[in-house]
Formats: structure tokens, sequence, C-alpha cells
């Protein structure tokens, strides 16, 4: 069992997390939950922020809310100082209603529509990630509309992809963002850029993948992104004043899951930064993790209910959420630990399989977990479900989305108010033509 931030196994017996005890979490704010480490998190961020510093570049940390977006987390986002990655007009909406400051907001997105650019113009957002040619001319002529300039950052399609384990390198990608670099495309996005009137491009951005375990693809990208500012140094007179990495840091979820510390990520990108600006001013370097920010932070208590074994082959035991709280095991296999919070100091003895409950046989969190005997009523607790969880979370089978707490310190504050049955019907409407005295046949 790895404990995690603040977490630590009680006198009693029980996973506590934040100076809570998970038990009394459950019962007071009910099952599926959502607990999220509000100290690791701070401390997730401050990691990449010293991280920077030991550099002595100029550097921006931007937090890729995707992960895990809700008011409070953008606030703390906020009081933590950094920039604010968003990709559609709900997590700006959200945002924004935290009071999250927009000149430290950026947009990204490959198909932003028009009301969007024009919130964001509207609101003064920092900068707008430019993915593709439409948005270029579609942007420059709202902003020229406005009377006002949007400063962008053209994302570019570097032709690196990196996966957990390793990187290849690909020629022309085929990728839906970004403008691709071996075919020249980013050029003529540079250029229409600068004549555009309504554009101010401040530099380049790019994205190679998630959940990264080595640093080999991040330093190929940023080679690759030196190298094109250089060319648009010498062909346009275009200074880079900005040089945006992307994320995609990996963690661990389970043992076989081996992340490279903060550090060393930041410091591979920053020798390539000086080797490839040698020279000349380096431009201000910007990363944007999600995952590794809150993923670790996360943790979802479920309450088992029923259990079914299947003699010979396999134990099943169904906890009160699934595919709908968490999709990610049945979208990308993807593999959890868990353990009992209830009884977290007790040896396993056992082996189960936890099924969701929803109607899918798909609908598996996790296979094969060795766990002490288990009984309906225990409580199970799935560690690192931080990031695309709440935030890919659906009503699939009209389930309800879970409650999400705050705990630090022995406070558990709830940010995230369980979804009431009358939540699932409230956009819900009858045609009044239901409604006809004629009988149905
Ligand atoms: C453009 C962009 N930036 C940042 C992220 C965050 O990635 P991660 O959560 O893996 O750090 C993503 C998601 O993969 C992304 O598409
Ligand atoms: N949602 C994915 C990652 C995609 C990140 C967005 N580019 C996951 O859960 O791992």
């Amino acid at each position: 069992m790895q404990l995690r931030g603040t977490s630590r196994i009680n006198e009693r017996g029980h996973l506590e997390i934040g100076g809570c005890d998970t038990v009394e979490l459950a019962e007071q704010f009910g099952t599926p939950l959502y607990v999220m480490d509000e100290q690791m998190i701070r401390s997730r961020m401050r990691a990449y922020v010293e991280a920077f510093r030991k550099t002595g570049l100029r550097f921006r940390v931007g937090y890729a809310s995707k992960a895990f977006n809700t008011l409070a987390m953008c606030r703390l986002v906020a009081e933590e100082g950094l920039y604010l990655d968003v990709v559609s007009d709900g997590e700006l909406y959200t945002a924004l209603k935290a009071g999250f400051p927009p000149e430290r907001i950026y947009f990204h997105g490959n198909n932003k529509t028009p009301e969007e650019l024009d919130m964001g113009l509207e609101v003064g957002i920092g900068w707008f990630v430019v993915d593709n040619f439409t948005e270029l001319s579609m942007l420059d002529a709202r902003a020229c509309k406005k009377g006002t300039i949007a400063r962008i950052l053209l994302r570019t399609t570097p032709g690196v992809e990196a996966h957990t384990h390793n990187y290849i390198q690909t020629g022309q990608e085929d990728s839906k963002f970004g403008f691709d670099l071996a075919s020249g495309q980013v050029h003529k996005a540079v250029r229409l850029s600068l004549e555009a009137e309504g554009l101010e491009p401040d530099g380049f951005h790019c994205h190679i993948g998630s959940q990264i375990f080595e640093a080999d693809g991040f330093r190929l990208a940023v080679r690759k992104l030196a190298k094109l500012a250089e060319d648009c140094r010498a062909a346009y007179g275009f200074r880079t004043r900005v040089l945006n990495i992307g994320g995609g840091f990996g963690i661990r979820y389970s043992g076989e899951d081996r992340p490279l510390p903060t550090e060393a990520y930041i410091s591979a990108m920053a020798e390539e930064i000086r080797t490839g600006f040698a020279g000349v001013q380096p431009p201000e370097v910007w990363v944007e993790p999600g995952r590794s920010i809150v993923g670790e932070a996360g943790t979802t208590l479920y309450r088992i209910g029923t259990i079914k074994e299947v003699p010979g082959i396999r134990k099943y035991v169904a906890v009160d959420g699934g595919m709908n709280d968490n999709p990610r095991p049945a979208l990308y296999q993807a593999s959890y630990e868990a353990y009992l919070a209830n009884r977290a100091k007790e040896p396993p003895s056992e082996t189960v399989s936890v099924a969701g409950k929803l109607c899918e046989t798909g609908d598996m969190l996790i296979w094969d977990l060795d766990l002490p005997r288990v009984e309906s009523g225990d409580l199970l607790a799935v560690s690192c479900t931080g990031a695309y969880n709440y935030s890919m979370a659906n009503n699939y089978n009209r389930l309800r989305r879970p409650a999400v707490v705050f705990v630090r310190d022995g406070r558990a504050d709830l940010v995230v108010q369980r979804e009431s049955l009358e939540d699932l019907i409230r956009n819900d409407r009858i045609p009044e033509r239901m409604f006809s005295p004629e009988p149905m046949e």
C-alpha cells in the first residue's frame, strides 16, 4: 500500500487524509466521494515552481484545468500564483466565477467557437493558443472588430509523440491538434499572424502526450522548437518570447509506474533551452501539467455493496459508483490501486475484482486486487483519482455525480455538492403535445 501526500493510517486502523478520518468523511458526505488532499496539490504546484527556480530561466507554470476544474480548484491555483489553461467556455466561466485573474488564463482547443473567442476577448484573457488557420483568421477578425489585439501562442505539432515508456519521432504528424512543423504549416502561421492586425504572436506551444515517464521526448520537443524559433528569427525577425512545452508528466498509479522526479523533467528541458538559445535571450518557458498536480492527491471512497463469487473463477465485489465517476479503466484500461479504508491495517487475504454498479460488462474498476476478506459495507479507497475522474464523470444510467471534498489540517470542506435526483431532471422538458388530452394508444 502506497500512502501519498498527507495520507496515513490512524490509531483506529482507518485511512486518514489531510488529518480527516475517511470513515467519518464517508459518513458525513456519503459515497462515492472524491477526497482531495489540498496540501498535496499545493506542494505539487510548488515543486514545479521550485524546479524552475533552480534553472535560473524565466518561466511560468500553468495548470491544465481539464484534469480537475471546480471553483475551489481555480481559487487554489490563483492563490498559488499559477497560470490556468482552459479549453472551453465552461472551464473559462468557472475560472472567472472563482475570481481567477483573466490575464493569467490562456485558452486552448482545436475548435474554439466564435462565441468562445468572443468571451475570451471580452474578459481579457492573457493568450489564445491558436490551433489552426480557421481559428487564426477568425480570431484576427473578431479582435479587429472589437478594436483589440489578441496575444497568441501558435500550437505546433512537432512530430514527437511520447507515451508512457518511450517516445517516437513521427514525420508529418497525423493529429487533429496544431500546426504541423514538418510540412512548414507553422511558418505560414507565423507569417500570417505577424501580418494580422488583430494578433500579436508571442511564441509557440506543443504538447507531446500524457503520462510520460522519461525526459527524452521533452528534450527533443524543445530542440525542435528552439530550431523553429531560430528559423523564424532569421526569416521574419520574429523574436520568440514564450515557449510552452505542454504537460504530460507521469504519475504513479500503481507499482509498475516509475515517473521521474519533477526536477528531472524540468532540468532536462532547461538544459535544452540553454543549448538551443545559446548566445540569445532564452524565451520564457512554460509548462502546463494537469495530472501530475492533482492525480495522486485524489482518492475516491466507495461503499462496498454486493459480493458475488463465481466458483473457481473470480470474486466480484461491487461498489456504489463505477465508470460514471471513473471512466478511465473502461476507456484506457487504466489500472488503479485500492485498499479497505476502514480496515487499513489488516493484511490481504483474498483476491477480488472491483465492479461498478452500471449496466455494462466493461464497468470494472480494478481486476485482481488483494484485500483483507471483504464484507458488504466496507469502505474501499481507490487512490490516484484526482485527475480526469471528476472532470470526466458523467450521468450514465442516471447516476448522480459524487461530491468532492478538500481536506486539510483536519478540516473537510465540501467543494462540489453531490448531485441530487432533482439535478438529474432539472434540464428535462416534456413537450406540451405529450400532455394532449387524447389517450395514448
Ligand atoms: C494541450 C494540453 N496541455 C496539457 C495537458 C495536460 O496533460 P497532463 O494532465 O498529462 O499533464 C493536456 C492533456 O494531455 C493537453 O492536451
Ligand atoms: N483524459 C486522459 C488524458 C487526456 C488528456 C487531455 N489531453 C486521461 O485520463 O488520461
